[in-house]
């Protein structure tokens, strides 16, 4: 991991280090797009075929049934199966909280204006399973479209090598009452889900993260679909002063470097001794770990930021918008409302990252690469849409009429002016 004196830093150098660009990013794109194609001509028959060549499973059909869910969900371990249902509990009671009722609002006399959520009607859920499975990733998509009362739920996620999901996803199945999960991944799954085939279901929303090939799929798909957001490669920030805890910082860069070689783990700190020892500690733990090619490789595209203060270091992470933000420091309220692009954020030196990835209850699909300055992660919200409503009485009409027909001649717009002399001309003759 490379060490940066911020100090010394070029504004250019600043926004190259804020930058997730990767080399072969075009490539990638060009793969993608011709991944869609091929679903949007083909259908099944190119699933079958990217099962084949991508997960080197030949399938014999694209989905496992609530039959199929539940024998596989039977095999769960037991201690996995109540971690699982806390889990779940959490996410649920959070997102759950996310309901609210809007207020009706008279803007004038008479005119009222309110906002209500309608669920969007069918929604696709992609579940990553490329490197590793990702249960809580269900937990996270399903949970919220189940509250808003999404229909119809189109889960994705890539087979295993026997042709089956594993036991984690299959009981998330059977936990949420869905009934089916497509063997599809990647790209793939994104194009399907966007365009339909004989077997999957078009949707009118995709969601969920995974890695480069679905997240350029789903930036792709978009003039057909509505998508959540980029949620690429993992990623994290550390802010860390001299009231930080090396191994701990250490084991939360770790984390998410270890969910592939393209995740970014940042440190961003006011002590050069706490960045020498993060790093030996990084070496230190990087041996235990079962992913630690994976996490070296990731660590080793990451890098540290030695900063004078903690208001420098709370610039750069808002010109980094990171997916997570750890502030490790004692000082973290005072740090609070300095925070203007992240993901999520982790409180304190006893707030892992982890525990936002399984179960505080807030939810793990979130911006990266940058996204953090404009997208939110996923919510409730994400799940309906908002339709705005208004209501004119007798005297609303009187009060709001001349200032729509004032605006709509200065637009040249008469017929939009008449719908309102219209009734304005008969409610007057009723008086
Ligand atoms: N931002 C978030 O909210 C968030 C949350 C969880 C996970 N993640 C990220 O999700 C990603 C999961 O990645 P993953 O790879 O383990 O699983 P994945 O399910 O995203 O991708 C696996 C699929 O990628 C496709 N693929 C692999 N190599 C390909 C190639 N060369 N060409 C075309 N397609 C190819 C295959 O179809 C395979 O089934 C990680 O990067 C992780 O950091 C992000
Ligand atoms: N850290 C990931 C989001 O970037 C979410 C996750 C799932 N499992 C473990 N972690
Ligand atoms: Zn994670």
């Amino acid at each position: 991991m490379k060490v940066y004196n911020y100090t010394g830093l070029s504004k250019q150098k600043v926004q190259e280090l804020c930058s997730r660009q990767i080399e072969d990013d075009k490539l990638v794109e060009e793969r993608v797009a011709e991944i869609i194609n091929s679903v949007k001509k083909d259908g099944d028959k190119a699933l079958y075929n990217f099962a084949k060549n991508f997960d080197k499973v030949e399938l014999e059909k694209l989905y496992l049934d609530a039959a199929e869910l539940k024998a596989i969900a039977a095999t769960i371990p037991v201690d996995a199966k109540n971690a699982i249902d806390t889990a779940y509990q959490n996410i649920k009671t959070f997102h759950q909280s996310q309901y609210k009722v809007e207020d009706k609002v008279e803007t004038m006399p008479g005119v009222v204006c309110w906002r209500e959520s309608r669920a969007i009607e069918k929604v696709g859920l992609y579940i990553p399973g490329g490197t590793a499975v990702l249960p809580s990733t269900f937990l996270m998509l399903a949970t919220p479209a189940l509250i808003a009362g999404c229909k119809e739920i189109v889960v994705c996620s890539p087979p295993q090598s026997d042709g089956r999901t594993n036991c984690y996803l299959a009981y998330c199945a059977v936990l949420l009452g869905i009934e089916k999960i497509y063997l599809v991944g990647g790209a793939q799954a994104v194009a399907a889900m966007a365009f339909g085939t004989e077997t999957v279901p078009q949707v009118y929303k995709i969601f969920g993260p995974g890695n480069r090939y679905v997240t350029t799929a789903k930036t792709m798909v978009q003039n057909k679909v509505a998508i959540d957001m980029p949620a690429g490669p993992s990623e994290v920030l550390v802010v860390a002063d001299d009231t930080a805890n090396p191994s701990f910082v250490a084991a939360d860069l770790l984390a998410q470097a270890e969910h592939g070689i393209d995740s970014q783990a940042v440190l961003v700190s006011t002590s050069n001794k706490i960045i020498s020892e993060t790093l030996k500690e990084i070496d230190i733990q990087l041996a235990n770990l079962s992913r630690r090619e994976i996490a070296a490789k990731a660590i080793n595209n990451s890098y540290a930021v030695l900063v004078d203060d903690l208001d420098t270091a709370m610039e750069f992470s808002n010109e980094y918008a990171p997916e997570h933000l750890i502030l490790a420091t004692e000082k973290f309220e005072s740090l609070i409302p300095l925070i203007i692009n992240a993901g999520s954020v982790f409180l304190g030196n006893l707030t892992p990252e982890s525990v936002g990835d399984y179960a505080s209850g807030t939810n793990h699909t979130l911006p990266t690469s940058g996204f953090a300055k404009a997208y939110s992660g996923v919510s409730l919200d994400a799940f309906v849409k908002k339709i705005t409503f208004q209501h004119l009485s007798p005297n609303g009409l009187k009060n709001i009429g001349p200032t729509v027909e004032v605006i709509a001649a200065a637009e040249g717009l008469d017929a939009h002016k008449n719908a309102v002399t219209i009734r304005l001309n008969k409610v007057e003759g009723i008086k």
